[in-house]
């Protein structure tokens, strides 16, 4: 079986998070893991609180999961100051980790800060280098290559500035912008539109979670990164699509759907 590792901060309601990326491993017939880089107190309607482990014991982590079970492949989200992300560069570089997946989550789709302002500095100098790919949404995008994206060419001439910034690919996610959900990878110096329709459906907590960690996943079965990422996007879609309407704001995903029917 394969296995896969998600880095990122829990999400008590279960929608984004650890939770998220872990419900995806499972959907996706792989092994998952978890290094918890924060807890949340957070629901569908926002975040309320945030208890961020100390780096020491990321680390720590990182050590018992890399001196046991190896993973083939590593999902990074919320890494919310400068010293976590230090350590988590430095273990897996350390224990050479492959096919890293980086989610620069900035922002909470319900608008709170997830990351310090002073760690995006260190995410794109010491981060983003060892990223197979990085999955920013528009408004990370846009903190990353410092100007406003409005349009598809925005969103091209984006990706061409930000890959600039690291050796790996960049898929910039066009949910946040498009009247379809038009994703856009660039990788080894080519662009990859992925199309698919707008699921008329208000509840999108943990979609950018969810389509990094089936990247992840589909990375790990060896899948070539512009398949990996297109295998993905039709995951998201089916999840987004299946329809769940839990909580009182901005809902969960349905990752029950590629599993059974009621
Ligand atoms: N209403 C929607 N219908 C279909 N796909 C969507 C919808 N909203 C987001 N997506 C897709 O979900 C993925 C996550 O995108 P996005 O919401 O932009 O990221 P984030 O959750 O990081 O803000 C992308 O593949 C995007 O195209
Ligand atoms: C712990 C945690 N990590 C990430 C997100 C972002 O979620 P989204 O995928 O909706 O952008 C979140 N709300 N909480």
């Amino acid at each position: 079986m394969k296995k896969v590792l998600t880095i990122a901060g829990s999400d008590c309601s279960g929608g984004a998070g650890i939770q998220a990326d872990l419900k995806t491993m499972t959907a996706h017939g792989v092994y998952g893991m978890s290094a918890i880089t924060a807890l949340t107190a957070q629901n569908t309607t926002g975040v309320y609180g945030v208890f961020e482990a100390p780096p020491e014991f990321v680390g720590q982590q990182l050590d018992c999961i890399f001196q046991d079970i190896r993973p083939d492949a590593v999902k990074i989200g919320m890494v919310s100051n400068a010293s976590i992300i230090e350590v988590i560069v430095r273990k897996l570089r350390d224990y050479r980790a492959e096919r890293i997946v980086v989610d620069p989550v900035m922002v909470a789709t319900s608008g709170s800060r997830l990351m310090a302002d002073a760690a995006v500095t260190t995410l794109r100098d010491r981060l983003l280098p060892i990223a197979a790919v990085i999955t920013p949404n528009i408004p990370e995008a846009e903190c990353l290559c410092g100007f406003v994206i409005e349009s598809t060419d925005d969103m091209l001439r984006a990706a061409k500035n930000i890959a600039r910034l690291l050796p790996g690919a960049v898929l910039i996610k066009g949910g946040h912008l498009t009247d379809a959900a038009d994703d856009l990878l660039y990788c080894d110096g080519q662009a990859h539109w992925y199309h698919a329709p707008r699921v008329e459906n208000p509840n999108t907590h943990g979609t950018g979670c969810t389509l990094s960690s089936a990247i992840a996943c589909e990375l790990a079965f060896g899948h070539p990164l512009p398949e990996a990422v297109g295998r993905a996007k039709e995951y998201i879609t089916g999840a987004l699509s299946a329809g769940l309407d839990l909580g009182k704001g901005s809902g969960p995903l349905n990752h029950c759907f590629a599993i059974r029917e009621e």
